[in-house]
């Protein structure tokens, strides 16, 4: 397994915990998909993975190491690349300077944006001058994405990427990270409402509720023909 939690608990506010007792282990190259309604955990559940929020009970295990309590940088470096809820580029700076943020505090990358980086969206290299905060939602995801993967991350962690994304971009994106990372043995852990980026970049979902998985598919075919499990786990 490239990720266990065991037991873990985690909130904001001392005394009120949105995470309780989760349990979760994803196996090396896998593509995992998180779904559940808004307010179940699951940014949190991301949050607490990649050292932002602190957990107070229970344990995360990456690639054999235990990173509990480590901070956001530590683990970075240890190989989880995140891409937050509202992508969080640095809208003043070039599409250039935004992909050169990825390579920072990685021993042995260098600081200039290989050319691969543009290969994988090539529209980045159309716009590597222009100001990131003027180009489209889509265009910043291919971003906020590819910041991630320059730091050549084991686990990938994306959190509502299609937000805000005109549906045929979103399943562009879909496709082009599915080819980078079933290409670079990429494990993927992702959050997503959108159920065409959960069947292009989910071979397992996870359902999430009240901060704890409480099931786990396989057949994926169910998210397109399983009302019942739809209307008990994604139906507001
Ligand atoms: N910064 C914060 N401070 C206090 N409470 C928070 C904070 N962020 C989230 N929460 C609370 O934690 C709970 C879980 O929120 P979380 O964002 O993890 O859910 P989610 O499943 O990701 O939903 P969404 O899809 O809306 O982001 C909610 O009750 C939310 O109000």
């Amino acid at each position: 397994m490239i990720l266990e939690i065991d037991k873990l608990h985690a909130g904001y506010i001392k005394g009120s915990l949105v995470l309780q007792d989760l349990n979760l282990s994803i196996a090396q190259g896998d593509f995992v998909a998180l779904l559940g309604r808004n307010g179940m955990g699951k940014t949190t559940l991301m949050r607490s993975i990649v050292g932002q929020i602190k957990a107070s009970a229970g344990s995360i295990r990456f690639a054999g190491e235990d990173i509990t309590g480590a901070s956001s940088y530590k683990i970075a470096r240890a190989g989880i690349g995140y891409v937050p809820q509202g992508r969080e580029i640095f809208g003043d700076f070039t599409v250039e300077e935004n992909l050169r943020m990825g390579l920072l505090g990685k021993p042995g990358l260098g600081s200039t944006v290989p050319e691969w980086a543009y290969d994988v969206f090539p529209i980045l290299k159309e716009r590597r001058s222009q100001q990131a905060g003027t180009m489209s939602g889509g265009q910043q995801q291919q971003l906020a994405i590819m910041r991630a993967l320059l730091g050549q991350p084991d686990l990938l962690i994306l959190d509502e990427p299609s937000e805000g994304i005109q549906p045929s971009i979103v399943h562009d994106i879909g496709v082009a990270l599915r080819e980078y990372a079933r290409a670079h043995g990429l494990t993927v852990l992702l959050v997503e409402q959108n159920l065409d980026l959960v069947g292009l970049l989910g071979h397992h979902a996870l359902f999430m509720e009240n901060g704890a998985i409480v099931e786990r598919i396989d057949d994926m075919a169910r998210l397109q023909n399983d009302s019942e499990l739809i209307a008990r786990y994604l139906s507001v």
